[in-house]
């Protein structure tokens, strides 16, 4: 007997997909602390239709749903949206196992498949672009390109009949799915929504423009439900999510607040980043603060998507920014960070560094207001430098929309 564990999205069509909760880091840089589902769907109309694969890591789980849902029914199609391996790894086993199946996709798909794989792609292809159409008995399948969302291949697949987009890693999220396949089944705000950001900021965070293009292109459509390649599907009361999305995309933050990111050695600096943070709560303002020796380079890009402010507070290390600091400087540049108010402490026991490192780091970014006010400690805060750090808050204060 076949074992099974699929859930149907509609009438005919079914997700085929797995979980996997024992990733340790997803694309070997992001904890997963809930784990991950990695989603295929499986149409079932008078033409079958696959939309993308798995990871090979629920490869077995992956085909005993395909079996189970074709129940003997060939496999007509597979269209391949996406050519991550955590979305693409099952397709060579898959053509093995059906030699019937045609292979719907764009030609950069192709040519990936080909870089990817070893077997005989041409025979099985069949190529489309922009605006095209599959029709599959009732339903009339579009491809839409949505390049570097978030690899260059990308195209999202539109279900006219049932209006369904299916996204790729757009809207997606990290965390397994739990017998709950669909966003309105969990407490989506309370317990996945810090998670949806840390995805896509991490994951998509990088193409914003990219990003803005698609929704362009979505909005020309009526969609009626949203399934991505992670997390959940969405079949009601999506329009806060999208508009997250478009807000992301366009860099604005979505709180007036201060992201305080520290790298201490010792607990001076930190100290400083303390004092600051009682500051701007004493003056209302909201604050959210890493150490980034402990907390991932990641969670802290995440947040500066959230917050409309970030201050970095860094010990000098030979010469340097303290080096996990460092790291994170470098990622959130890598990860487009723009348009956010700056502001620096920078501690340094005979020649302290950082601060002016820091800014030429972030020079690479756009549309940041680096206040030239900065607070410099020299080994530990005296005097003088918590009246600095007072003046720092009020400066903050005067650059916060009410
Ligand atoms: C390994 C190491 C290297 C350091 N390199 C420098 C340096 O190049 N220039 C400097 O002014 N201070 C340097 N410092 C001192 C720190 O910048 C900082 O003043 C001191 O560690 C106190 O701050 P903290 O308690 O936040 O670590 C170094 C400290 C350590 C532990």
């Amino acid at each position: 007997m076949i074992m099974y564990c699929t859930r149907n999205v509609t009438e005919d069509l079914v997700w085929v997909g797995g979980n996997d909760r024992r990733l340790s880091l997803f694309e070997g840089v992001y904890k997963v602390p809930y784990g991950v589902s990695y989603n295929s769907y499986l149409l079932l109309d008078e033409k079958t239709v696959l939309l993308d694969t798995v990871d090979k890591a629920v490869g077995g789980i992956f085909f005993e749903n395909i079996e189970h849902t074709l129940n003997g029914r060939p496999l007509d199609y597979l269209i391949v949206n996406h050519m991550e391996p955590d979305h693409c790894a099952m397709i060579e086993d898959l053509t093995r196992r059906h030699p019937e199946t045609v292979i719907v996709t764009n030609a950069k798909v192709a040519g990936m498949i080909k870089q990817f794989f070893n077997f005989d792609i041409d025979s099985k292809l069949k190529l489309v672009s922009e605006g095209d159409e599959l029709s599959t008995g009732k339903h009339n399948l579009t491809f839409i390109m949505a390049p570097m969302v978030h690899w260059p291949e990308v195209m999202v697949t539109y279900d006219k009949t049932d209006r369904i987009l299916f996204s790729a890693d757009a809207f997606g999220c990290f965390g397994a799915i739990n017998g709950a396949l669909f966003a309105d089944e969990v407490d989506f705000y309370r317990d996945y929504f810090d998670e949806a950001r840390r995805y896509y900021t991490n994951i998509v965070g990088k193409y914003g423009a990219q990003v803005q293009a698609l929704l362009k292109k979505a909005s020309a459509v009526e969609i009626s439900m949203i399934c991505p390649l992670h997390g959940f599907v969405w079949r009601r009361d999506f329009a806060d999510y999208i508009a997250a999305y478009d807000k992301w995309s366009r860099y604005e933050p979505e709180k007036q607040g201060v992201v305080i990111a520290y790298g201490s050695i010792y607990g001076n600096t930190e100290n400083a980043a303390e004092i600051l943070a009682c500051r701007l709560n004493e003056l209302g303002i909201r604050t959210k603060m890493f150490d980034v020796s402990v907390v991932p380079a990641s969670e802290i890009v995440a947040a500066t998507f959230e917050y409309s402010h970030v201050v970095f507070a860094s010990a000098t290390y030979n010469g340097g920014i303290f080096v996990k600091m460092e790291d994170l400087l470098h990622d959130l540049a890598a990860h487009n960070f723009q348009n956010r108010t700056v502001a620096l402490i920078e501690n340094g026991t005979w020649a302290a560094m950082t601060a002016k490192q820091t800014a030429e780091i972030l020079g690479k970014c756009k549309n940041l207001n680096i206040l030239e006010q900065k607070v410099t400690i020299k080994s530990a805060v005296k005097q003088e430098q918590n009246e600095a750090v007072v003046e720092l808050a009020k400066a903050i204060a005067e650059t916060l929309a009410e």
